[in-house]
């Protein structure tokens, strides 16, 4: 058990430490308050969704792990984040994909409404976390050649343009609702495992879909549009149609928030070194902080060097009203509660130790050319007594601190969890 005084004195202590080095952490602490993550749904039920068709996960996602306990209805979800949240400090977002609405019947991807994502809205209101969405352009047999809104054949393409369309809305409605834009990201896994002999072709035709999907403008401040681009998948390991230069390209030229996937570029590739120059062009930019290990494998999120580099350009570069940070990993193999907890914390720690630099005094060094002190300094950071400050944090707004949000997670999957066997599917005949 953490001891609440002890808490407090190595707070004010470190705060001492901070103070000689020209931070106040009262105003980090300030800031990191307005941080909101958008926790992604799909790491609670390993991207299954509810459309009440136990098909398999495909298109280029695949979860690996067996560990019991996975969501297999709304309400199991909806209980699962309440606890994620109460182990994370502050107020964070739900991340929502088309395939987890509320379907009383079959409804097809092209057929969603507002309507099926109405308990979604409802408890979000009364969580009072905000939504963002995504449609979902994989498990579905349109999709099962590896082909969406890039599809050769037109009859596909229209029925994915359709489910975009019906997207767009849901979204705007979510934004309307919670009063504050919703981020609709689509990621399309279209590409080939082979060797093209067109790239062009189906990147003409994802350029086409896409604009026809976005041909109505939508209300900036209900939703906005989101791509994500990825250089391979499984099964599309020689060609993406939606490379990271042809969404770039996309964005600028449409004005569209460029989605950014930790894990969607070459492994030596980081994109804490993309986010400064992809600003000087797009409006905005959505993060997918996920981590890759040898590949796009989605593991759950540590605190890795890339992390902390992507928080520091961030906080570094005063982008944080200009960068909306999204998790996207999903780990079967342990528990999906845990899972959120480590990933969302650790998120949110390298934002915190990033708001902890003496920016001004870093970025003069190195306008002076003072690169030694620039290095001195930055290596010194890393062992400034930031865990006393995370913590205080923590107890301040009643959240666990340290290990001890697992003593809750273990707690529930005794009680809770682990007595979900079995497939429960929601009742969709
Ligand atoms: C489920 C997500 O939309 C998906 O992970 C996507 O964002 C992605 O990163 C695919 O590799
Ligand atoms: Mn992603």
């Amino acid at each position: 058990m953490t001891n609440t005084a002890n808490i407090e004195n190595a707070f004010q202590l470190a705060k001492e430490r901070y103070a000689a080095m020209g931070v106040d952490v009262d105003i980090a602490l300030q800031r990191i308050r307005n941080v909101a993550i958008s926790v992604h749904c799909w790491q609670g039920d390993d991207v299954m969704g509810f459309e009440g068709d136990e098909g398999a996960l495909g298109n280029g996602l695949a979860v690996t792990g067996n560990y019991p306990g996975r969501a297999r209805t709304p309400d199991e979800l909806r209980e699962d984040l309440q606890l994620a949240y109460s182990l994370i400090p502050g107020r964070h977002r739900l991340n929502l994909h088309a395939l987890y609405g509320e379907f009383q019947t079959p409804v097809d991807r092209d057929q969603i409404e507002v309507e099926h994502f109405q308990g979604w809205i409802d408890w979000a209101g009364d969580q009072g976390v905000s939504l963002d969405f995504n449609p979902s352009y994989f498990s579905h047999p349109k999709a099962a050649d590896g082909f969406t809104l890039a599809h050769a054949d037109a009859g596909i393409r229209q029925f994915w343009i359709d489910h975009g369309i019906a997207s767009r809305k849901i979204a705007a409605a979510m934004g309307a609702a919670q009063g504050n834009p919703c981020v609709n990201n689509f990621w399309v896994p279209d590409g080939y495992k082979d060797v093209p002999v067109s790239r062009s072709a189906p990147r003409e035709r994802l350029a086409a879909s896409l604009d026809e999907i976005f041909a109505v403008d939508l209300p900036a401040e209900h939703t906005l549009d989101a791509v994500e681009c990825k250089l391979f998948g499984i099964g599309s390991e020689s060609y993406v149609v939606g490379s990271h230069e042809f969404y770039m390209g996309y964005a600028i030229s449409r004005n569209k928030v460029l989605c950014l996937d930790a894990g969607h570029f070459h492994p030596t590739e980081v994109i804490s070194d993309k986010i400064s120059a992809a600003l000087m062009y797009v409006p905005e930019l959505l993060l997918h902080v996920s981590r890759g290990v040898r590949w796009d494998s989605d593991h759950v999120v540590t605190y890795s060097d890339e992390l902390q580099a992507i928080m520091q350009e961030i906080v570094r570069g005063q982008y944080l009203d200009r960068v909306h940070i999204g998790l996207d990993f999903f780990d079967a193999s342990i528990n999906r509660v845990a899972a959120w907890a480590i990933g969302t914390r650790n998120a949110l720690k390298a934002v915190m130790a990033a708001l902890l630099e003496p920016i001004d005094q870093l970025q003069q060094l190195e306008r002076e050319g003072d690169y030694t002190a620039r290095l001195a300094l930055t290596e010194e950071l890393k062992s400034m007594p930031f865990g006393a400050v995370w913590d205080y944090y923590c107890q301040s707004v009643d959240v666990p601190v340290g290990a001890e949000w697992l003593d809750k997670v273990r707690d529930y999957e005794q009680r809770v969890q682990l007595h979900r066997t079995g497939d429960l599917q929601v009742a969709v005949s």
